[in-house]
């Protein structure tokens, strides 16, 4: 049996933690939950059978197999990399937090210190796999447009782009390189910077992002060139209902991922 400790518990953590009660071979031991909000957390978990501990901070002795971050950005500061530095091997989740320059640098460093792996996960997106191997020969370009409703851009600059609760057709509330859309939309980037990651890198992948009020689903597409060809992706993904910015299938990435460690067979 594997053994997790999660980081962050809200829609992604908790549609995970469903998924995970099905299979024997997975157990979280441990939620992580941010200062204040481990009460709240443990209501959520109450109708679990066998409900993780909820506490602020790994044990000093605790040495989980893996440690999944599915909380946010200032996670990886606070709990990614000290799990890093004591050899815990960590599969993350908020991959735009890796637009922050020299944070990439940081992780690679804290993973060799503690010989251990930092995985970055699909989450959102697929083709990841034919992206990251198509590199491998030389990339031209990758472009990437991201569609959401237009609810899904509250409280980010797309409320100064146009007036969300007004517009009648798809507009677009960004045009520009990967690294500026994960730097102004760090809870909608994930997948730019995912894809930067993967290709061309933040500053050569080129972005596009649309509020749609006719849509309700989270809509990613991108098209890439190189020495291998071309491919081009559209992924129609469901929005969770606890978060309508985040897709359904990030929750699915993150559960296939850990299947992954735990099951003989990988795919
Ligand atoms: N790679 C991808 O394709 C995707 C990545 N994401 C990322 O996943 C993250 C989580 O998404 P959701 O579950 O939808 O968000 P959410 O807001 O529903 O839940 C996040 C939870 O993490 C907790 N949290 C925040 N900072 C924390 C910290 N430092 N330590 C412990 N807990 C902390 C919050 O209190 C909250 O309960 C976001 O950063 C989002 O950007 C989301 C969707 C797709
Ligand atoms: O669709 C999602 O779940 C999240 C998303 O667009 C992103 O973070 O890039």
């Amino acid at each position: 049996m594997l053994h997790i400790t999660m980081i962050g518990c809200g829609a992604i953590g908790v549609g995970v933690l469903e998924l995970l009660e099905k299979d024997p071979q997975l157990c979280v031991d441990y939620v992580i939950a941010s200062e204040g909000s481990e009460a709240l957390v443990r209501q959520r978990l109450a109708s679990f059978k066998q409900p993780p501990q909820v506490l602020t901070a790994l044990p000093a002795d605790a040495r989980p197999d893996l440690l999944v971050e599915c909380a946010g950005h200032r996670a990886i500061e606070e709990h990614v990399l000290p799990a890093l530095e004591r050899g815990i091997a960590c599969l993350i989740v908020s991959v735009g937090a890796l637009s922050e320059v020299g944070l990439v640098e940081r992780l690679e460093a804290a993973a060799e210190r503690g010989h251990t792996r930092i995985e970055l996960l699909p989450g959102a997106i697929g083709g990841i796999d034919a992206l990251s191997a198509a590199k491998v020969g030389g990339l031209d370009s990758v472009n990437y447009t991201g569609r959401k409703p237009a609810r899904a851009w509250k409280n980010t600059p797309g409320e100064q782009a146009c007036d969300l609760d007004s517009i009648t057709e798809a507009t677009v509330i960004f045009q520009g390189s990967a690294r500026e859309a994960a730097r102004l939309y760090p809870k909608n980037a994930n997948v730019a910077a995912t894809l930067s990651l993967a290709g061309i890198g933040l500053d050569r992948t080129q972005v596009t992002l649309i509020a749609d009020p006719h849509s309700d689903e989270n809509v990613h597409h991108f098209e890439a060139r190189g020495a291998f060809g071309g491919f081009e992706l559209s992924l129609r993904g469901k929005p969770l209902l606890a978060n309508p910015k985040t897709s359904a299938l990030t929750v699915y990435s993150v559960v296939r991922a850990l299947g992954n460690h735990a099951h003989a067979i990988s795919i």
